[in-house]
C-alpha cells in the first residue's frame, strides 16, 4: 500500500510553518513534505519534525527569488555558480533532516531552447552525482503550464526521455497526477509506464487542486490502481484546502476508506 504524506506547504498552513508538523501528526500523519525549508535553521525543523514523530519525505533544492517569481535555477545557464551553491545546501539540510529525496526545479526557460537543454542536464548530472554520494534522490517534477507558465519541464515525455538518456538510478520522477491531468490526461496508462522511473508521486483533485476525492477524477481509484501497480513510495497530498486542513481531511480518510493516513 503506498504511504500518504502531508504537504506542509499547502495543507496546515492554518499555523506557522514550524508548528505544521505537530498539527500533521495530531491528524494522523506520520510522513510529511514541503517545498522549502531554509528560511528556519534546519536544526529547527529537525527538532519539530522529530519531537511530532513524522519523518520528512521530500523538499525541493532552491527555487532561486521565489517572491520575484523564479521557479528553479536548473535550466538557467547563467545562474550555474547559484545553481550549485543550492544544490549544496539542500543536501545539507537533507543530511540534518535524514530526507532521501530532493525535487530539482528546472526554472523558466523553452524545452526549445538548446542551451536551456543543455544546461538542465548538465545540472541534472551534477546533483546526481552530489546527491549520490549521499545516497540521495534527484527528482524531476513536469509542471502544467496554467500553474506554471514557461516552465522549462512541460512534458512528461521530455522528463521521460531526459531520465531515460542520462540513466542514472538516483535521478527520477515526481509524478503528480494533478499536473498529468492537466498536461495530458491519460493518467492511469502513463502510472503503468511510467512506473519504472517513478521515484515519488502527488496528488490533488483537478481542476481546484483541493481535496482528492472533489474533482473529475475518481482518486480513490487511482490510489487503488498504483497500489495494484507495486509502487511502495510515497504519495503526497499536495492540495488547498477547501475550508481548513481538518475539515478537508474527511475527504481524504474517505479516500483511503478510513485507514491509517501513513504507514
Ligand atoms: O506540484 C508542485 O507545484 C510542486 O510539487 C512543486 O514542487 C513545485 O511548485
Ligand atoms: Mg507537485
Amino acid at each position: 500500500m503506498p504511504r500518504f504524506a502531508a504537504n506542509l506547504s499547502m495543507m496546515f498552513t492554518e499555523v506557522p510553518f514550524l508548528d505544521r508538523f505537530g498539527a500533521a501528526a495530531e491528524a494522523g500523519f506520520t510522513a510529511v513534505e514541503f517545498l522549502f525549508p531554509y528560511a528556519h535553521p534546519m536544526e529547527e525543523v529537525r527538532a519539530k519534525a522529530a519531537a511530532a514523530g513524522v519523518e520528512i519525505v521530500l523538499f525541493n533544492m532552491p527555487p532561486g527569488d521565489w517572491d520575484k517569481g523564479e521557479r528553479g535555477l536548473a535550466a538557467l545557464p547563467e545562474r550555474e555558480a547559484e545553481f550549485t551553491l543550492g544544490l549544496e545546501m539542500a543536501l545539507h539540510y537533507a543530511s540534518c533532516l535524514g530526507v532521501p529525496r530532493l525535487h530539482m526545479m528546472a526554472g523558466l526557460a523553452s524545452a526549445s531552447d538548446r542551451a536551456a537543454r543543455q544546461r538542465y542536464r548538465d545540472a541534472l548530472i551534477e546533483a546526481s552525482d552530489l546527491a549520490g554520494t549521499a545516497g540521495v534522490d534527484i527528482l524531476i517534477e513536469p509542471l502544467n503550464g496554467r500553474d506554471m507558465p514557461s516552465y522549462f519541464l512541460d512534458s512528461f515525455d521530455l522528463a521521460a526521455e531526459i531520465i531515460g538518456d542520462l540513466d542514472r538510478a538516483n535521478v527520477r520522477l515526481q509524478y503528480d497526477i494533478y499536473h498529468r491531468q492537466i498536461m495530458h490526461g491519460d493518467v492511469l496508462r502513463s502510472l503503468a509506464a511510467l512506473m519504472p522511473i517513478i521515484g515519488h508521486i502527488q496528488i490533488a483533485a483537478v481542476p481546484e487542486r483541493s481535496e482528492p476525492g472533489t474533482g473529475e477524477l475518481d482518486d480513490a481509484w487511482i490510489v487503488s490502481q498504483v497500489d495494484r501497480l507495486g509502487y511502495g513510495g510515497y504519495i503526497g497530498f499536495e492540495y488547498r484546502p477547501r475550508t481548513t486542513t481538518i475539515d478537508g481531511l474527511g475527504w481524504v480518510k474517505k479516500m483511503t476508506s478510513g485507514s491509517a493516513l501513513a504507514t
